[in-house]
């Protein structure tokens, strides 16, 4: 799957930039993947609930929201309530994670983890029984357009393994630095959902960066596991 991140469009114009990657199923984004960030969790401010209310309206791709806030337990259910598809918090934020999880899927969307790139996965294993998506940051949050940091692919790894032993359920998501030369060792990986942003927003034409980073991902994943 491939989720544009909407924080390298154009927010002035974000209704159009999310018609810019929409498509049929296997052509255009999986999901519209929304930085919510505060200021204080990371070093960076974009939008909040009105914001994605309105971009629910204007388009059908399954908002996949990834808030970078401090006391994610008292926000995350809004977002939900909001329709978002997914919401996802981060571990080193979360107060309750699992309840935070429950009360998610509760409100109707699913639930995401994400971590950053120094903190290990092993102390959470247990907490994503909770949960639907592992979103792995391989940059620090904050900012589009950061260098790739090859060592989460470790954290990577280790989540496809915990999914193919059946010892955890979740789609494996991966966010910072996706693009056309990093894509492969993420999909190599076991990754199942790339979020890219500069990666497509910067490119001319938005959609065909979907159709290509999905067929490049697609075929590394296949060489990879034969
Ligand atoms: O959450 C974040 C950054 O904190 C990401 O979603 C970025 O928006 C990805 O942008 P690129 O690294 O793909 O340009």
């Amino acid at each position: 799957m491939i989720a544009p991140s909407i924080l390298s469009a154009d927010f002035a114009r974000l209704g159009e930039e999310a018609a810019a990657v929409a498509g049929p199923p296997g052509e255009g984004a999986d999901w519209l993947h929304v930085d919510v960030m505060d200021a204080h969790f990371v070093p960076n401010l974009t939008l909040g609930l009105p914001v994605v209310q309105s971009l629910r309206a204007a388009t059908d791709i399954p908002l996949d929201c990834h808030l970078m806030i401090e006391d994610p337990d008292r926000w995350a259910v809004g977002y939900a309530e909001a329709g978002a598809h997914n919401v996802t918090v981060h571990v080193e934020a979360a107060a309750d994670p699992v309840r935070i999880a429950r009360d998610i899927r509760a409100a109707g969307a699913k639930a995401g983890l994400s971590i950053k790139p120094g903190t290990p996965l092993d102390p959470y294993v247990e907490v994503l029984r909770h949960y639907d998506t592992l979103l792995v940051m391989s940059v620090e949050p904050g900012f589009g357009g950061q260098s790739f940091i090859p060592d989460v692919l470790d954290k990577a790894r280790q989540a496809r393994r915990l999914v193919d032993t059946g010892h955890l359920t979740l789609v494996v998501e991966i966010d910072g630095g996706i693009n056309a030369d990093t894509i492969e060792a993420a999909a190599e990986a076991g990754v199942d959902c790339f979020v890219a942003g500069s990666a497509v927003y910067g490119a001319e034409d938005p959609g065909r960066a979907v159709r290509a980073l999905r067929e490049q991902a697609a075929n590394a994943a296949h060489r990879a596991r034969g």
